[in-house]
């Protein structure tokens, strides 16, 4: 297991095809100045070299600041590159043979529905809460859970929660309030016109969040 926690976190997710002209690498690098901590490279079309010279790009860009960068899918590419973790689905590489050769990565599992709570193996960091409403990033995304679907999901589970799809500066509070842990966005930073204070933005309602749920303000004292 890792020893990173993803309580608060802002994750992002990247699409080139959204970051543009600017490329990935200045839309990353500006997003975590913005506070983004935890990038997950997605790339569904580049071959295999290429992505893995971005990944090696995108490593070295995010040394020593403090933010991980997990590789969607491809356990090959994060063995290559250094990454600190994988994020799969329910139809990619299983979490056990990630296991396998990253022991102490970060292990990231898509959960579409509470059903698939029950096959949930061990060695697994976070779930990713997928998706809570729809978007149009991900073409094959299963139905929306929804804010009644997230907090069944948190209500079932121990594990973090890192919700994803449709989110953004304007609904994150209330996924939040739902049990999300941590936020995951695509769109909302990748395809914003200034990606830093997108990011901004977003981790100001994580911020929000966390400054709530600290011991010294709970009203159940
Ligand atoms: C944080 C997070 N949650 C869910 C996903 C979706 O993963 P998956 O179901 O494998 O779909 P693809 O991203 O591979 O199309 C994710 N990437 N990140
Ligand atoms: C990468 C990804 N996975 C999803 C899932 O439901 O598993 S939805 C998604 C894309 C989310 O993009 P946006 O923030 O632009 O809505
Ligand atoms: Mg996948």
């Amino acid at each position: 297991m890792s020893r990173w926690r993803p309580a608060h976190a802002l994750c992002l997710v990247t699409d080139a095809a959204l970051c543009g002209p600017r490329g990935v690498l200045a839309v990353v690098d500006a997003a975590v100045r913005g506070g983004v901590g935890m990038v997950q490279l997605r790339e569904k079309t580049q071959d295999s070299r290429d992505f893995v010279e971005r990944a090696r790009a995108l490593k070295a860009l995010l040394a020593g600041r403090g933010v991980p960068l997990v590789i969607n899918d491809r356990l090959d590419i994060a063995l290559l590159c250094g990454a600190d973790g994988v994020h799969v689905g329910q139809r990619d590489v299983s979490v056990d043979d990630v296991r396998r050769w990253l022991p102490d990565a970060i292990v990231g599992l898509s959960i579409e529905s509470p059903m698939q709570l029950a096959r949930v193996p061990a060695g697994v960091d976070y779930l990713g809460a997928s998706p809570v409403f729809a978007t149009a990033t991900k073409a094959d995304a299963a139905p929306a859970l929804g804010l009644a679907g997230l907090a069944a999901l948190k209500a079932a589970t121990d594990l973090p929660l890192i919700a994803i799809g449709g989110i953004h500066a304007g609904n994150a509070a209330e996924v939040l309030r739902h049990g999300a842990d941590g936020l995951a966005v695509v769109s909302a930073i990748c395809a914003a016109e200034d990606p830093l204070t997108a990011a901004a933005s977003l981790s100001a309602c994580l911020a929000a969040q966390r400054q709530l749920s600290r011991p010294d303000r709970r009203e159940d004292r």
